[in-house]
């Protein structure tokens, strides 16, 4: 009885759930609305919406190029059968790309759980949304809708519950305004009552997405802001209004000024920028709230004095205005305010402007920024780049959210370090007879001993510096071989990991290796082999041995390890010029800065983010002080390292006389140690203008040095936005010229001439086969020549001297030039280079098919034969004589 009532509860209850639902859906959807369904996972919102029978078309799009789940693949035909358009490959921010997109246009665009796949990817997400709204404008009626549901929390709207904080959501509201729409209404998930929907997870199916109390907004298009929707129609009269302490509330409180547009936006995103004005005694309030309110009164929700001070520069009196702006009818997101903020230097009466702070949060007290210098003449001319990339989009720069770390460890950058490396020893064979019951003389069954691990040096992008390598690097050793024929186990390599770049030298300073690239290893110490047991020395003559060999030792072999590219820009400076400080300013990083001269006396990295995630890595470096080059100071040592930055920013102290002969005297210092350093791109960087005197040493240094300078002060964090973006513009032009350079530079590294085995890279797409004979019979044959036994294919694995000649004949097919390297076979106590080089011609000519062109190869022969006469260095030009 009780499962029947059950039963017909139930029944009850879902044709309840389904009456609500379908007037839910009434109000949403007309009669022969058009609908696009935006990244359909696995179709199964498409296909529960068109059993609804709604009357209306449907689009069904997806990211993905078919539909992977069998799932999926129901829905699909289902949807296919039913006559609903089902498009792949479309992707939200490019729905207008999609040729069978290209020409409609909808009623309604609905993307449910937008998302582009991992975890906590909030920024991404953010573009998502972002590019997606400026997307659908283009496929939108007039009087359209969008519908975008989204998780619990995401959103940022006070509908989430609980509600994250703004910056950690994804600020739907403002990407919305990108595409010019507005938030109108925001609904408990409105597809909650779709049995058949799946949510797809960023997972795939079998991790779905927590859909509990997620939420569906609704947007309509909107207007920009311009002059007739952001200046009030009804104007304010300021005669009454000559009292100084007037608030900006008080004077607009008597204006109705309605928008004649109907639907508001909910929950408008506030954003606040501060503004400094010069005054000159006689400033009327009411004027200067006048201004604004004709310029842009509509979207102002509120103006504060924040700050009047007099300043110790000019003696004026600067007052800082703290301006919100909102809007409930025009969509505004933080650029567009920006922008309608800084333009207000174009408003006559508002001349006097001298900053435009950017404030981070509401409540903040403190004024941000005080720029000491008047905007509209002085910071445009600062710096040619800046003047002439105004106008180009250039990366923003990113500032840290994440509060900096407050332990005192200091970490240094470690760029070169030497290092001695022991590969493992083999182990020890084993001596053991076998004894069975039936059989007590069995046999010799001791065995092998283990392989001694090698030392291997791994590039990799995991690690920037070595720091974290030691000075003794040693490998495991193999382990002993065991009775009944056991052997020892392998012991596993110690792969040492270091930056891409790292370059491997010997104790004489010649390279031996470059791991330019991603995951190339240098084998810095192979590991002894394991013994042999007694059981291997079984013989027909020999039934028992008694002997077995000990492990090898493994090699023991000291390097210097450098790492080529230290960061792309070096700070050079006097000491006290403030350079630490200014690295603290841009970055996350925290040099010790102090008051006296030389505080920093190593290096240090920082690393500047940039909003599309290229990271630009600057280094702090000890002051360099006048007759640095003769070891005064900490002497001029130090400057190896910024040998290894691609540019340099010269850091000036204009608190002090004469700032441009202290320019002279570090660039003298510099060339001192290596002269082509000054042609290495710069910046000049005039610091401390907070102080005075600043800006009359300031002019002075701009009359005698013909450069862009860029005027800053790294302690109040004046003018590091514009120092940031032309950082951004030198490391692009950088990156321009390193991409143009690298198609002809290549070097041969050889690891050591003594050892058989070389080590060379080939780093450019031109085809040139290089590779070396290391060993030659030593039977000389009947015609006299001798026959090389193994070759070393520089770029490619050793080849058996059974191999060679067939794979040689191979090789000169795909390559057209060759360049031997004779110093292999005159190290090794093989004949001379010369006879040898010659031998290996007339051996490779007497191939009857072979391709390769001799003439070009002994010519690249004559080059290198000069050059094996000097040392492995002085092959980068030659090589690339070859190539040119
Ligand atoms: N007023 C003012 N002081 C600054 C500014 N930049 C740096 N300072 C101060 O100058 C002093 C030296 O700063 P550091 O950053 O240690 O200078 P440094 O160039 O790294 O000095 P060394 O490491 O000794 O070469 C500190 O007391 C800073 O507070 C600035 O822009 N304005
Ligand atoms: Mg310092």
């Amino acid at each position: 009885m009780s499962s029947i009532i059950t039963c017909k509860f139930t029944q009850a209850l879902s044709s309840i759930i389904a009456r609500a639902t379908r007037l839910t859906m009434s109000m949403i959807f007309s009669k022969n609305d058009s609908v696009l369904l935006v990244g359909e996972g696995n179709f199964s919102f498409s296909a529960a919406l068109s059993r609804q029978n709604f009357n209306i078309e449907l689009v069904a799009t997806c990211y993905e190029s078919s539909a992977c789940q069998e799932a999926a693949e129901r829905n699909v035909d289902y949807l296919r059968e039913n006559g609903i358009c089902v498009l792949f490959d479309v992707d939200a921010t490019k729905l207008e790309e999609c040729p069978s997109l290209k020409s409609r246009l909808f009623n309604k665009i609905i993307f449910n759980f937008p998302h582009v796949g991992g975890k906590m990817r909030i920024e991404r997400n953010r573009d998502l949304l972002r590019g997606f709204f400026v997307s659908s404008v283009r496929m939108m009626k007039e009087n359209g809708q969008v519908l975008v549901t989204l998780c619990n929390g995401q959103g940022g709207t006070p509908m989430d519950k609980p509600r994250r904080r703004w910056d950690d959501s994804w600020k739907i509201v403002e990407m919305a305004a990108h595409g010019n729409f507005i938030l109108t209404r925001v609904e408990p998930s409105l597809w909650q009552s779709f049995r058949d929907y799946v949510v797809t997870g960023y997972r795939g199916l079998d991790k779905q997405f927590h859909t509990a109390g997620s939420l569906t907004h609704f947007f309509i298009k909107s207007e920009p802001p311009m002059a007739h929707n952001i200046v009030p129609r009804n104007k304010i009269n300021t005669s009454k209004c000559t009292v100084d302490n007037i608030t900006w509330k008080d004077m607009i409180n008597n204006i109705q000024d309605k928008s004649d547009c109907e639907l508001k936006c909910i929950y408008p995103c506030i954003f606040t920028f501060d503004l400094t004005l010069s005054t000159d005694g006689d400033f009327n309030t009411a004027e200067f709230y006048k201004s604004l309110y004709n310029y842009a009164g509509s979207i102002i929700e509120n103006i504060d004095l924040i700050d009047c001070y007099s300043s110790p520069v000019d003696g004026k009196i600067k007052r800082t205005y703290r301006i919100d702006y909102k809007s409930n009818y025009v969509p505004l997101y933080r650029r567009r305010v920006v922008e309608l903020h800084q333009n207000m230097h174009r408003l006559r009466c508002l001349r006097s402007i001298v900053a435009c702070g950017l404030s981070q949060k509401q409540d903040r007290k403190t004024v941000l920024n005080r720029i000491r210098c008047e905007v509209s003449s002085g910071l445009r001319s600062l710096s040619v780049t800046a003047y002439v990339h105004e106008r180009e989009p250039t990366a923003k720069p990113l500032r840290s959210t994440k509060p900096k770390s407050k332990k005192d460890t200091l970490q240094y950058f470690v760029d070169i370090k030497p290092v001695k490396t022991i590969g493992g020893q083999g182990g020890d064979g084993q001596i053991s007879f076998m004894r069975l019951w039936v059989n007590d003389r069995a046999g010799p069954d001791g065995g092998d001993g283990g392989h001694g691990g090698h030392v291997i040096f791994q590039a990799t992008t995991d690690v920037k510096d070595l720091r974290h390598i030691d000075s003794v690097i040693k490998a495991e050793d193999g382990e002993k071989g065991y009775t009944k024929d056991c052997f020892g186990k392998n012991a596993e390599h110690k792969v040492m990991n270091v930056p891409i770049g790292t370059i491997v030298r010997d104790v004489d300073g010649r390279i031996l290796a470059d791991l330019e690239k991603n995951g190339m290893m240098f084998i810095a110490a192979r590991g002894g082999s394991g013994g042999h047991g007694n059981a291997f020395f079984k013989s027909n003559s020999q039934q028992t041995p008694e002997i077995c060999e000990y492990g090898a030792i493994g090699e023991n072999l000291q390097y210097v390890l450098e790492v080529r590219s230290m960061a792309h820009i070096g700070l050079i400076g006097l000491p006290n010029a403030g350079k630490s400080t200014l690295l603290r300013a841009i970055s996350r990083a925290r040099p010790k800065v102090a008051a006296y001269p030389f505080t920093t006396l190593k290096p240090h990295i920082g690393i500047i983010q940039y909003d599309d995630y290229e990271q630009i890595a600057v280094a702090d470096m000890p002051g360099l002080i006048e007759d640095s080059h003769k070891n005064r100071g900490l002497g001029i040592t130090f400057l190896k390292h910024v040998e290894r930055c691609a540019a340099l920013i010269f850091i000036l102290d204009v608190a002090q006389t004469e700032p441009w002969q202290v320019l002279e005297t570090l660039k003298h210092e510099i060339s001192q140690f290596n002269e082509r350093l000054n042609d290495r791109p710069q910046i000049i960087v005039a610091n401390k203008i907070d102080l005075p005197n600043s800006e009359i040493n300031l002019q002075l240094l701009r009359e005698h040095v013909d450069l862009p300078i860029i005027p800053i002060s790294a302690k109040v964090g004046t003018n590091i936005s514009t120092l940031l973006k032309e950082i951004r513009i030198l490391y692009d032009n950088l990156k321009v010229n390193a991409e143009e350079n690298t198609e002809l530079s290549m070097y041969v590294l050889v690891r050591s001439m003594s050892s058989s085995l070389l080590t060379v890279q080939r780093r450019s797409s031109l085809e040139i086969f290089i590779f070396a004979f290391i060993s030659f019979d030593t039977e000389t044959p009947s015609d006299g020549t001798t026959q090389p036994l193994t070759a070393v294919f520089l770029n490619l694995p050793i080849i058996p001297s059974f191999w060679l000649a067939k794979s040689l004949a191979l090789l000169t097919i795909f390559f057209k030039h060759a360049i031997f390297v004779p110093e292999a076979c005159a190290d090794s106590g093989f004949p001379p280079p010369l006879p040898c080089i010659k031998d290996a011609i007339a051996w490779i000519h007497s191939f009857a098919f072979s391709p390769l062109d001799i003439a070009d190869c002994e010519q690249v022969l004559d080059i290198n034969m000069i050059a094996s006469s000097t040392s492995t260095n002085t092959w980068h030009p030659t090589l690339d004589s070859i190539i040119d």
